[in-house]
């Protein structure tokens, strides 16, 4: 659960970024995150993921309050941010130094979870050798091997073509909430409405400034989702119109 509020404070004062920002992201959930740029989507990611204390209100997981940065949630980035000295397998080791394993079974369990995430056999590859969607691929290994209850991503697909970033969405849910994985809630900051309607069961509308919550859009459509079926685009079209009037009526 979370409900908070932001400031940046800065030599040029006091910014307002948040205000009292409140959701819940409940058992099995994806719930995304949808605003206009700079309203504070990844301010508040930060916060929520404990690299970022609020001003006022706290973020709470299973009860537990987050006072700082927790191996039970991690992050997935747009660019990746993988080590580029490092090897795919590497890459994903590095999310388990902090359990003080032996070092076969660290890279046993970096080798499983990069079979999960349909990259057996690249385990040596550097991220230079790799596609963009590969390397999104190792980042998403290397976020749930480390056993987080909350998975974030902060536009997970931006930096991918069309093409790959369909096919990386369509896989998306099998492997963070497959059996292998401990992601009990993933929360997604997106622009892309199509990619929001694919694979929320929530959307959480931010709008104005300082950002409120504007609106709160559960999406009740069947699984697996395809953007060619015609109820998915009027759920499209109904939540187009509900984030720009929500947002329109915040300034
Ligand atoms: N470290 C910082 N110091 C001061 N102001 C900041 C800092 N980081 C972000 N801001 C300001 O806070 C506001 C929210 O920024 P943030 O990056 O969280 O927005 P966003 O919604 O993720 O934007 P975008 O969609 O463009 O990525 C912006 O006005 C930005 O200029």
């Amino acid at each position: 659960m979370i409900g908070v509020s932001f400031s940046y404070r800065t030599e040029k004062g006091v910014m307002p970024v948040l205000r009292g920002v409140s959701f819940d992201a409940g058992e099995n959930q994806f719930v995304s995150i949808i605003a206009p740029s700079g309203t504070g989507k990844t301010t508040l990611l930060k916060i929520i993921s404990g690299l970022v204390k609020p001003d006022e209100g706290r973020v709470l997981l299973m009860g537990e309050e987050v006072t700082g940065p927790t191996p039970l949630i991690s992050m997935i980035y747009q660019d990746f941010a993988l080590y580029p000295w490092l090897t795919a397998v590497q890459n994903v080791e590095l999310a388990l130094l902090h359990k003080r394993l032996p070092r076969e079974e660290r890279r046993r369990r970096a080798q499983s979870m990069l079979e999960l995430v349909g990259l057996g056999g690249f385990e040596d590859y550097y991220p230079r050798e790799m596609s963009g969607g590969m390397r999104q691929r190792v980042a998403i290994a290397r976020a749930l091997v480390a056993e987080p209850v909350v998975l974030l991503m902060d536009e997970p697909f931006a930096s991918l073509d069309a093409i790959t970033a369909e096919g990386l969405r369509r896989e998306v849910l099998d492997i963070v909430f497959s059996r292998e994985s401990t992601v009990k809630s993933v929360i997604m900051v997106s622009h892309n409405i199509e990619e929001v309607v694919e694979l929320s069961d929530k959307v959480v509308i931010l709008g104005g400034r300082p950002a409120t919550v504007v609106a709160q859009v559960p999406i009740e459509l069947p699984r697996p989702r395809s953007s060619r079926d015609p109820t998915f685009n009027e759920v499209v079209d109904r939540l187009y119109s509900v984030i720009s009037t929500a947002v329109k009526e915040a300034r």
